[in-house]
This record gives structure tokens, sequence and C-alpha cells, in this order.
């Protein structure tokens, strides 16, 4: 007989205690009635949009449940039969006008609600240059509550981490789409030990299942299992089970088309659909495949001839589809409506676990923490991408050929020293910018995902953000401007070096936050650069017979206008601060509420 680690039998034990403790609310889910209507654009072949009228689409019909704590709910139906939709309404995610009512121990979804819930997407999530361990790490961080001390939350990010069986890629990076990292199983477990970390009362996942061998599925599912018998509610989404996959579940939603056409029990299922007439077409049919084809509409008269099935019965399956549909509507319906008001009268205390805890704060870290874990957690993503070899290159070799093509410009040809003040202007101004560009549309799946976990405050991602950047982005300029300023030979004054590099770093800054208006901040930066680099009552030889002019009227420097030192230094200042106050609104107007 196998001897048994006595240090992993401890470890084992510690893992199904974290589990067990009935450290969380119970949560009672009921739905009744729920529709979603989405309005979309109608193009009819016209490409002008103001031209397309809008059609609207029923994407959920009247689908009804209830799930208790420790029991675990799968939804099935065909592809586009609006189970992600479900899912996501249940999990107070679904932006938009939802009819019928949702109700968490008897109250509507609410912040106190959302920190007790975990939502595993489809897509995974997940920052690409971190590892596993990182990952959870810093989920662990900024999800647990203050009262555990960091050594005690990376303890529980061990646990997941066993217990999901990340042991062998707990340092490999996730990867992403240009480099490889994880399989596609263990980044699905890694998003799952995400939310598994918060311990949630109420987890919701979207095909946990999909793309996994199937005894992989049966662990997740199997996991699942125990973590609803711990007396979690668990909601999921599944594609296909096989017949010990489907047998693990408590209860199966079957949509087709948005309608419901099964809510209940699986172990009444087969009754059900037998009492109106449709059996299996084989004994030992697993009874997914069974529900799937109802859902489809194919039935045992219409699967007898395959050829039919596939060329010319449409017809027919959408009656057995409109059959199934009344029939829960007139057989099961009324049910549900009777065990959700039972529900609501027996079991249900409303609010009875949650009031109590209304006062609590919305957020179980404080701000500064929230701050100081995005911002670790931002330099070390972004530490690949902004010293990146091929950045480093570029700002390299970019510097040292414009230091050979200005090498030792003489102030004399004041031309030549303003084409190459306008160059790091234009290129700090560029070059930032798409940086800049770039960042925000990568990040914001992310920032949605995390934001409406409530994981932290918009404001301390912003700022940490912003913090994060600043070194990242102004060491290249620095070595950038190093390097070209002395080989160019502008000015040889330490002093109108630091100007010319400190108007350079705020033209990036401001770069960075404007992301937009290109044009104008060019134009101020060009001015800043140039007063950084002369000062007002400075000559050139601009004549034969050493004729002298004022640097101030030289015809480029002369348009843009030296004088007004002041005045440009605080347009700077205001567009700085400006287009970050802008871009942070712009993010939490963006975000869905
Ligand atoms: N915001 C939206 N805009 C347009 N169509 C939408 C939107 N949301 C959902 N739909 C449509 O609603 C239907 C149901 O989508 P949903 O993602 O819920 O299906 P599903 O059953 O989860 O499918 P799958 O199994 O392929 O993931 C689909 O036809 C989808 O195209």
């Amino acid at each position: 007989m196998t001897q048994i680690n006595p240090r992993t039998f401890v470890l084992i034990n510690e893992v199904w205690s974290f589990f067990s403790v009935r450290n969380f609310v119970i949560i009672f889910v009921q739905f009744e009635e729920v529709s979603y209507t989405i309005e979309s654009q109608n193009n009819g072949g016209n490409c002008f949009p103001s031209l397309q009228s809008k059609v609207k689409r029923n994407i959920l019909n009247g689908v009804s449940g209830v799930v208790r704590p420790g029991e675990l709910l799968s939804m099935l139906g065909p592809s586009g039969s609006g189970k992600t939709t479900l899912l996501t309404a249940l999990a107070g995610r679904l932006p938009g006008n939802i009819s019928g009512s949702i109700t968490y121990n008897g109250l509507p979804f609410s912040s106190s609600i959302k920190r007790k819930t975990g939502f595993v997407t489809q897509d995974d999530i997940l920052y690409p240059h971190l590892t596993v361990l990182e990952t959870l790490k810093y989920a662990a961080l900024l999800r647990l509550p203050n009262k555990l001390t960091r050594k005690e939350k990376i303890e529980h990010v061990e646990l997941i981490i066993m217990e999901l069986r990340l042991t062998t890629c707990r340092n490999s990076m996730i990867g992403g789409t240009l480099f490889r990292g994880i399989s596609g199983g263990e980044r699905k477990r890694v998003s799952i030990g995400q939310e598994m970390l918060v311990n949630p009362s109420l987890l919701l996942l979207d095909e946990p299942t999909s793309g996994l061998d199937s005894t992989a599925a049966r662990r997740i599912v199997a996991t699942l299992r125990r973590l609803a018998c711990g007396g979690r509610t668990v909601i999921t989404t599944i594609h296909q089970p096989s017949c010990s996959l489907y047998m693990m579940f408590d209860k199966v939603i079957v949509l087709s088309e948005g309608y419901p056409i099964y809510s209940g029990s699986i172990h009444k299922v087969m009754d059900y659909f037998s009492s109106i007439g449709y059996k299996p077409w084989f004994d030992f049919m697993n009874p997914a495949d069974f529900l799937l084809d109802l859902a489809n509409g194919v039935t045992l008269e219409t699967r007898q001839d395959d050829q039919m099935e596939f060329h010319g019965s449409h017809d027919e399956h959408n009656s057995t589809k409109q059959f199934l549909i009344s029939s829960y509507k007139k057989n099961l319906l009324p049910i549900l409506k009777e065990e959700i008001q039972r529900a609501s009268q027996d079991e249900i205390r409303p609010g009875k676990s949650l009031s109590s805890r209304s006062s609590e704060s919305q957020w179980t870290n404080s701000w500064w923490l929230q701050f100081n874990v995005l911002l670790s957690r931002g330099l070390k993503e972004r530490k690949h991408e902004s010293f990146a070899r091929l950045r480093i290159f570029q700002v390299l070799s970019v510097s040292i050929i414009s230091g050979l093509l200005w090498w030792h410009s003489d102030a004399n040809y004041i031309q030549d020293q303003v084409g190459l003040l306008f160059f790091f202007s234009i290129f700090w101004g560029f070059f930032p910018l798409f940086n800049a560009v770039f960042t925000f549309p990568q990040e914001r799946p992310m920032l949605t995902r995390e934001l409406s976990s409530g994981m932290y405050r918009l404001s301390s991602y912003y700022f940490a953000r912003i913090a994060g950047d600043l070194p990242m982005e102004l060491v290249l300029p620095t070595i950038f401007i190093t390097i070209t300023y002395w080989m160019s030979g502008l000015k040889p004054s330490f002093i109108t070096f630091l100007l010319t590099l400190s108007m350079i770093l705020f033209n990036v800054l401001v770069s960075q936050g404007l992301g937009l208006a290109l044009g104008a901040v060019l134009m101020d930066l060009k001015q800043a650069t140039t007063l950084s680099s002369y000062s007002k009552n400075e000559v050139y030889e601009c004549g034969l017979g050493g004729k002298e002019c004022r640097v101030q009227d030289f015809p480029a420097i002369k348009n843009l206008g030296i004088d007004n030192m002041v005045l440009d230094m605080a347009a700077l200042i205001v567009m700085l601060v400006g287009y970050r106050v802008l871009a942070y609104v712009a993010l939490r107007l963006g975000q869905p509420h």
C-alpha cells in the first residue's frame, strides 16, 4: 500500500478546512421570468449609420429557477441559446434592461453580493507576463480582507495551487497571443483559482470545462461539487458534458433560442420529457445529448431519418421547439413559481445574513494597499513591455543616428539646432503617445473584470498606473537626450541640458496623458523645448561680416513666440493634469455600473 506523506496529509486537511469552514454567507438565488432584449442595427444594405433602422432581439425569454446553497446548477443549450447571457445576468453584470426579477436571499443585487460572488468568464482574462503564482498572489493580496496578514494570504494561494493541481506550472508565465505560456486547461484553472481565493458564497462559471480533456473536466466539476457541498451556490454553463460529468450536477436549465424548456432537478428531467412524449432514442444515451437534441428540436421521429434531419425538417424542428416551450409554460412554470414562493416564505429570511454586514465597507482593503499591490503588479507586468530589447534598441539607435546626423552642429547654423529640437519634441511626442494609446485598450478587459468584481477602486488603479508608468517612460527619453544632446553639440551648459531634458520629460508626460490631441501638444512642446534652450537676448551670426541677429527674431522661433514663458508653462501644466483627469473621467464613464 502507498504511504501518504504526513505533510501532504496535513496540507490536504488544511485545503478542505479552508473550503468547508462556514466563513461565508449562504446565498439563495431566485430568478423569475427573466427576459432580456437588445437593440441591434439593421443596416439593410445601407452604409450610413443614420439611415439604419434598429431592430429588437429577444435573447432571453422568461427564464425562471431557484438555486439553493449547496446546489450545483448547470445551463445546457445549443450555441447561441443564451446561456452566457443568463449567467451574466445572474452575476449582476449584464448591462441594459432586464425584465423579471433576480434576487439573492430575497434582495436585489448589491455591492455586498458582488464581493461574495466569483465570476469566471469564458475567455480567461489574465496578464500574460505574470507567472501562475504571481497572478494568484496579486489577486489574493487585493481580494482577501485586510484582517489577514500578507503571509496568510500567500498561504491561501498555496492551498489553491495545490487544490487545482497547478504545482508543476506555478512558476511558468501565463502567456498570450505573442508568446506561448501555460496550457489552455491550466489557464482555465488559474481563472477559477482567482475566484476561489475569495471563498465566494456564489460562484458562477462560463464553460469552465471547454477545451479540457474529460479527466481534467471531471476534476474541475468535482472541485465545483465539493465547493457546493461546503454550502456555496454554484452555477455554470456547460458545453456537451459527458454522462459522468452531467450526473455530478443537481439542477439543470435547458435553453432553446433563449426560451427555457426545462428548469429543475436533473433527477426528474427524463421523467418530465417522457411524460410529454419524448424519450431517448436508445437505452444508454447520454442524457445531456438527449437534452441538447431536444433544445435543437431534434426528436426520435426526425432523428430516424438523418437525411431529413439535416436537409428538410426545419419546420418540424421549430414545431417541436414550440411544443417544448409551451409545455414548459404549462407544466413547469407554475411548479417553479410555487417553489420560488415557498422558498421566499420558508427558507429565505431576506437580508438575514447580509443586512448585518450592510455597514461593512465596500472595499476589502485600504486605498493605499490597493495602490501598492497594483503598482507592484503593473511594474512586474510592464517590465517586459517597456524595456523589451526592441524598444531599447529603437531608442538607442535613433539617439545615436540623430547624434551623428547633427554631429557637433554649430550654434551659428541656428536652423540646424532648431531642427534638432523640433525632432526631439516630435519624436518624444509620438513615441510615448503611441505607447499610451495602445495600453488602455489592452488593459480594458482586465480592468472591467476586476472592477466589476469589486477588487479595487478605479482611483487606486489609475494612480498606480500613472506612478508605475513614470520610471518606465522617463528612463528611455533621459538616455536618448543625454546621448543626442552632447553628440550634436547643443549649448554645452549643464543647466541648459537639464532644462532641455526636463522639457522633453514634460513633453513625454503630456503626450502620454493626452493620448489624442497630438497636433496641439506638439505646438506647445515646440515652444517649450525652444524656450528651454535659448534665452531671450541670445544672438546668432545671421549674415556676412559677422552680422548678429537675436535668436528670438529667427522666423521659426518668432512664429512660435518665446516671450510668454509663464503662460506656456501654465498651458503645459494644465494639459498635464487636464488630460489625466479627462482620461480618468472617460475610464470611469466607460465602466459598466
Ligand atoms: N450584446 C450583444 N449584441 C448582439 N448580440 C448579442 C449580444 N449579447 C448576446 N447576443 C446574442 O445573443 C445570443 C445568445 O448569446 P450567448 O452568448 O448568451 O449564447 P451561448 O448560449 O452562451 O452561446 P455559446 O455556447 O456559443 O457561448 C447569441 O445569438 C448572441 O449573438
